[in-house]
């Protein structure tokens, strides 16, 4: 690999009159961990679905693992990447059992609809539900999780591939003080483990970007507002204008804050 896991240059997509991403240029290297925090309706999704291999640009040239958009197999791209997003996890049917939804995604299926799992599959989806807090859920309906729930299942699946690239749509989206802070930890553990795949996170909140995680995108109206370094991008300038409203940011720790001043 030329070092790049994933590289957008020149980025659009455009629905009707409607730009949803324009001009974006975006590097993201193996042992990168970023964040991508904007307002409602920024593009974030966008943006995530086209690294994902599940979306097209209508402008500009995407390399994904050092594959050209357009000009490589997707299905065969797909499995190398982890995707936990609320859209693909819409589509579980309520009785799938949490285990098989989580070892199905070694072979890159929603849906336990191959057979053929060892022992070692059933012993990694075991240890990935452990180690994001939800082996007591493996023999439940998926139907019948809490919101929390959901997404801690929802991310052990999305690891058990073992993807060069791991994205995570809104992963803290619904969950209680307590479940959010177990979950950032969870995260921090994740980025700074250096067998990690590069990771990508959505997110609105600042207070939601664990610990270790290295590089911030900020996004407002389909454009890039800010990309680089956490410490570079996360000012109370850059915040103001990704927002729209005057902010104050704080760091405390290795976790950052904004409030409206
Ligand atoms: N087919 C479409 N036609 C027109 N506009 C669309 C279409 N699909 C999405 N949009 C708009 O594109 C914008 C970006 O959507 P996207 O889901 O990427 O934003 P987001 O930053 O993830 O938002 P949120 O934080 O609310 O999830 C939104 O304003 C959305 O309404």
């Amino acid at each position: 690999m030329n070092g790049h896991v994933l590289r957008m240059d020149g980025v659009g997509v455009r629905r009707g009159s409607a730009e949803l991403l324009r001009d974006v240029d975006w590097a993201v290297e193996a042992e990168d961990r970023w964040v991508i925090v904007g307002p409602n309706g920024a593009g974030k999704t966008t943006l995530l679905r086209i690294a994902a291999a599940q979306l097209f640009p209508t402008r500009g040239t995407v390399e994904i693992l050092d594959e050209r958009l357009g000009a490589v197999d997707v299905f065969e791209l797909r499995p190398l990447i982890g995707f936990a997003s609320a859209a693909v996890i819409n589509q579980v049917p309520d009785s799938e059992k949490v285990a098989d939804l989580v070892i199905s995604a070694s072979y890159g299926f929603l849906g336990r609809w191959r057979e053929e799992y060892g022992a070692p599959d059933h012993d990694r989806a075991r240890a990935l539900l452990a180690q994001w807090g939800a082996a007591h859920l493996a023999e439940r309906r998926f139907g019948t999780l809490s919101e929390g729930e959901r997404k801690r299942v929802q991310i052990a699946r999305s690891v058990m591939a073992d993807p060069e690239l791991l994205l995570l749509d809104e992963p803290a989206a619904g969950l209680d003080l307590g479940g959010r802070e177990d979950l950032v930890g969870r995260l921090s553990a994740l980025a700074t483990d250096a067998d990690s795949p590069a990771l990508v996170l959505v997110t609105h909140h600042v207070e939601e970007i664990p610990p270790g995680f290295t590089h911030g995108l900020l996004m407002r109206e389909g454009r890039v507002i800010g990309a680089g370094p956490l410490e570079r991008v996360m000012t109370a300038d850059l915040l103001s204008e990704t927002f729209g409203l005057p902010l104050k940011v704080e760091r405390d720790d290795d976790r950052w804050y904004a409030r409206a001043v």
